[in-house]
């Protein structure tokens, strides 16, 4: 049975105007993935419209990062089909999804401890624009680019700092950073929040906001803390043993007594 709303434009927030007539950002129609014999996931269809923020929720195992890594190209779907603006990208690379607008960042860290905030930024600027990695040369060209980033990140006061002295998350600022060097217009965010001190959370937590409603940027992110995303989602994704259960606004998929279910009693 399909769930709720799993095709509604939602407008609850962000920039959502008038998307009921475009192509949505994202399309995922019977997406499934089986791996080694196992079905990781099974008919997963929805549609993301612009400016959109959907949170991915559910148990440990659900399916969330493997659906993350079908909608970035990182594992091939092996049923049904993945769409970004009205373009079949099913069979695309994560680069090519990445050049249409499609960014992502990871659970895990994935930052060099000993290279500093600013060289992070310059790195990505390099790759973004096709340059090589002889970072050391030339550096100059991207000073401006490194500038905005790490303004509009809150990080230019770590600029010379090794990411391995930074705090979870500076790291976790650092990793969007990276990511918005690239200027995706869909960012997909795989649990910011992993690791961070519940001091650190609201920085973050406002960070993201402003990519979404300042920046227009559609947003797709797992995270279990409730409280964050309860701020910031227009509509929750609830994951269930590889399956889309329900896709809702917040306080709809919250007073869902079969999501209380798939949660045995799990704090929502
Ligand atoms: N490459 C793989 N091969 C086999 N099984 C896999 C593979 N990747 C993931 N799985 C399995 O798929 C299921 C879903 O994993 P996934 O990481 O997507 O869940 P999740 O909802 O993101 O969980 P969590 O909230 O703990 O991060 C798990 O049972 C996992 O063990």
């Amino acid at each position: 049975m399909a769930p709720r709303n799993a095709t509604a434009p939602a407008v609850a927030g962000g920039a959502a105007t008038g998307a009921t007539t475009a192509a949505p950002v994202l399309r995922l129609s019977g997406v499934g993935w089986a791996v080694g014999g196992a079905t990781i996931l099974q008919g997963v269809s929805l549609d993301v419209h612009e400016g959109e923020f959907l949170a991915f929720i559910g148990p440990n195992g659900a399916g969330k990062t493997s659906l993350f890594n079908l909608i970035s190209g990182l594992s091939p779907v092996t049923s049904g089909t993945v769409e970004l603006d009205g373009t079949d990208v099913t069979a695309e690379s994560v680069s090519t999804r990445a050049r249409r607008g499609l960014g992502r960042t990871f659970q895990t860290s994935s930052l060099w401890p000993g290279m500093t905030v600013a060289e992070h930024i310059r790195l990505a600027a390099q790759a973004a624009t096709g340059g090589s990695y002889r970072f050391w040369r030339r550096a100059g060209r991207y000073s401006e680019q490194v500038h905005r980033t790490l303004e509009r990140t809150g990080l230019t006061h770590r600029a010379d700092t090794p990411a391995g002295s930074l705090s979870h998350g500076e790291k976790r600022k650092l990793e969007l950073a990276v990511l918005l060097v690239g200027e995706p217009r869909l960012m997909l965010l795989d649990e910011p929040m992993a690791g961070v001190s519940a001091e650190e959370v609201p920085a973050l937590t406002e960070l993201i906001r402003s990519l979404h409603r300042d920046e227009g940027r559609t947003v797709l992110m797992v995270e279990h803390h409730m409280d964050v995303l309860l701020g910031l989602a227009d509509r929750l994704a609830v994951m269930h043993h590889g399956t889309l259960l329900a896709l809702d606004t917040p306080q709809a998929v919250m007073a869902d007594t079969t999501v209380q279910q798939a949660y045995l009693g799990e704090a929502l």
